[in-house]
């Protein structure tokens, strides 16, 4: 069974206010549309995701086809969206269809409606209402709503692919939801649990909520370097990327950049995904006398590829000679450069260790590093 998520984005977000339509705003590191979407690419059972956006905003569409969305125009309102979106989709299986303002949905509400539609064809999340509920006439309460067999409703609504196209095909004018069209058609809908943090950021102040819950969820690592060379004929060091004129070499199997290898170590160390050795053997001819930017990178791209930010990193070269200070600027802006980072987010400091040890004897250089990942 296919399982499509159609995400429908293609509201201006009037209530919520802002520079920006709703679903480009920034919360918690990236754009509520970014968080959404990133919930259905993480779901298991989600083989494709199709998106609507308003005409105005098409021209951001191409990014979305790069990544393997794919894309429409949506309506005059959430009902003409959902159709534009499911013409996208394939004529049998299953779709969830959600609001990209609905930024915070779970893995476990969206697991709860796939899980539903393996034994029925239209399922969606609700939550029982716990608030008494009043009527109200201007600002006075006018009377009291029996909330017995109240749900709020919530998305993604789930249904077989064939059952809700041909249900939006019948429907006629707007409509609440999609399980509305569904039930408009004649068909029962289940429902799942729903979750009180499955909020639809709808006003002003839903913003600072979502963050809140966002920012709660994410995974923050921090992992540490620590490596040694030492020094050996030659007329200069590399550190950091950077040729420094010496009157001494560093021995290595690679070109032996003692800042740079400390630094990928960390960002192996916050993946938990061993060291420097595992994945470049010094027995391997093939990294004789390689450049380090090549490890550096390959952590780089393991953390990406994880789904982690890399955000900051710190480097402390231990060492009597060379001084380090007037090559720090250069060793940031070489390293930001490979890391695709700010220079503001790479640090690169020295220190000696007043004569003493192996590096106050002026034997080698060490250096200790962190590396900081987050995964929003
Ligand atoms: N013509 C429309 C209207 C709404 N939506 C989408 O439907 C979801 C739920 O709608 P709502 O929260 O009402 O969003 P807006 O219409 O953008 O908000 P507002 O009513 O405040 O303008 C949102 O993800 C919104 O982008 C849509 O795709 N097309
Ligand atoms: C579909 C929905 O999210 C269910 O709660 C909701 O109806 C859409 O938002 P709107 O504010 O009613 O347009």
């Amino acid at each position: 069974m296919t399982i499509s998520a159609l995400v429908v984005a293609a509201g201006r977000g009037t209530r919520a206010g802002g520079d920006l339509p709703k679903q480009w705003q920034r919360i918690a590191g990236r754009s509520v549309l970014e968080h959404t979407l990133a919930a259905f690419r993480a779901a298991p059972r989600v083989d494709r995701i199709a998106l609507v956006l308003h005409p105005d905003d098409m021209d951001r569409a191409e990014a979305f086809r790069r990544e393997g969305i794919d894309v429409a125009p949506g309506g005059a309102d959430r009902a003409a969206s959902v159709r534009a979106g499911l013409a996208l989709l394939p004529a049998t299986g299953k779709v969830l269809i959600h609001d990209a303002a609905r930024c915070c949905v779970s893995q476990a509400v969206i697991a709860d409606v796939i899980a539903a539609l393996d034994t029925c064809d239209a399922a969606a999340p609700g939550l029982p209402v716990t608030d008494a509920l009043w009527r109200s006439e201007g600002a006075q309460v006018a009377g009291t709503q029996d909330r017995d067999n109240l749900v709020a409703a919530q998305t993604p609504q789930g249904f077989d692919l064939a059952l809700i196209r041909d249900a939006h095909r019948q429907y006629d004018g707007p409509a609440a939801d999609d399980v509305a069209v569904a039930r408009a058609a004649g068909h029962p809908v289940a429902i799942t649990r729903g979750d009180a943090d499955n909020i639809k950021i709808t006003t002003p102040g839903d913003f600072a909520r979502a963050a809140r819950l966002l920012e709660g969820r994410m995974d923050i690592r921090t992992g540490n370097g620590f490596d040694v060379h030492a020094f050996g004929p030659g007329d200069h060091v590399t550190l950091c990327g950077v040729r420094i004129p010496h009157d001494r070499g560093l021995v290595g199997h690679s070109d032996a950049d003692v800042g740079m290898h400390t630094v990928t170590d960390a960002i192996y160390g916050a993946l938990a995904m061993g060291d420097i050795g595992q994945h470049f053997p010094p027995t391997e001819p093939q990294w004789k006398g390689a450049a380090s930017e090549i490890f550096l990178r390959h952590a780089a791209t393991l953390a990406s590829d994880a789904g982690f930010a890399l955000t900051h990193v710190d480097c402390t070269l231990i060492c009597e000679t060379p001084k380090i200070g007037p090559h720090a600027p250069e060793m940031r802006r070489v390293m930001a450069g490979l890391l695709g980072l700010e220079e503001s987010r790479v640090s690169v400091k020295a220190t000696t260790s007043e004569r003493l040890g192996f590096t106050g004897r002026g034997e080698g250089i060490a250096c200790m590093a962190t590396a900081t990942l987050v995964k929003p």
